[in-house]
């Protein structure tokens, strides 16, 4: 049988899930920000730093990080949104028999009204089971106006050298460049990282593919439009005072978005999109 269990990470409180085979991931409530996942029989398939920062306030790097209702600096509001450096609630254990899965809640409060005035509840929800991860993100507009928000899902997978991995499936995809602001159109499949890379991929297909020696990662989506492909290289990883040093070698970003066409809210309507992981 599934289970879907109270725990800590790092001191701080989180919800463990283990599907029937064996399969393990676990979400803090802080973020509402999954931090591991180890398919049936693999090996951790995300990327933690081990310098992060946690707790109230604080955005924990690694993991998938929630970004709502903006993305980056792309507004006013601070950076990558409202719901990455604050508490959310386990509201369902669902079990499904072999899946296991766990649901968690963000609901608008007066710090949010504060800096965004409008009403939503926002849901996690994590499922499982042998080689694959689904994450999805629903909000809801609890309000009388409507609104207007983007959205990703900023998964730090785990790479060996991320300079002998690469990911397949952008061939022709034309992206934003977050390092220069210029539009650019992908030439070939296969995308590498050299040093930083910073791209936002706007009408990304699915899946991808993350592929290193001995080692797959499927990455498919829905709902999301774009995808963004991040890696600071070493010369950004170094301002970076919570991922040590060395570390960008060991993680690539492929992110499920919404943030070129941002997603428009009617009151009492809902939107989700879906991030999934196949292990290979
Ligand atoms: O350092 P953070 O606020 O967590 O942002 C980390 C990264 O997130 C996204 O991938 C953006 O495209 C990058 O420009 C940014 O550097």
């Amino acid at each position: 049988m599934a289970s879907v269990k109270p725990t800590e990470y790092n001191g701080h409180p989180a919800v463990a899930l283990q599907s029937s085979d064996g399969a393990r991931a676990t979400i803090l409530l802080h973020g509402g920000h999954l931090v591991s996942w180890v398919p049936a029989g693999g090996q951790e398939q995300l990327y933690v730093s081990p310098t992060s920062e946690y707790g109230e306030g604080q955005a924990v790097r690694g993991g998938v990080p929630v970004i709502f209702p903006q993305f980056s600096s792309r507004g006013t509001l601070p950076r990558h949104g409202l719901l990455r450096t604050r508490g959310w609630q386990l509201v369902e254990m669902p079990s499904h028999g072999k899946h296991a899965q766990a649901v968690l809640r963000f609901v608008a409060d007066d710090r949010t009204r504060a800096l965004w005035p409008h009403e939503f509840e926002a849901e996690i929800t994590v499922s499982l089971i042998g080689q694959q991860l689904d994450i999805e993100f629903a909000v809801t507009n609890t309000g009388d106006a409507g609104f207007e928000f983007a959205v990703a899902l900023h998964s730090y997978l785990r790479t060996n050298d991320v300079l002998k991995a690469q990911l397949e499936g952008l061939q022709g995809v034309k992206y934003e460049d977050n390092t220069t602001g210029q539009w650019q159109q992908q030439w070939g499949d296969v995308t590498q990282v050299v040093g930083e890379v910073d791209r936002l991929y706007h009408d990304a297909p699915s899946p991808l593919t993350l592929r290193e020696l001995g080692r797959k990662v499927s990455i498919a989506q829905s709902g999301f439009t774009d995808v963004v492909v991040w890696n600071p290289g070493p010369v950004k990883a170094a301002q970076l005072d919570d991922l040590p040093d060395d570390d960008w070698q060991k993680m690539l970003c492929v992110e499920a978005a919404r943030v070129i066409d941002p997603v428009t809210l009617s009151p009492g309507d809902e939107w989700a999109g879906m991030q999934t992981f196949i292990a290979g």
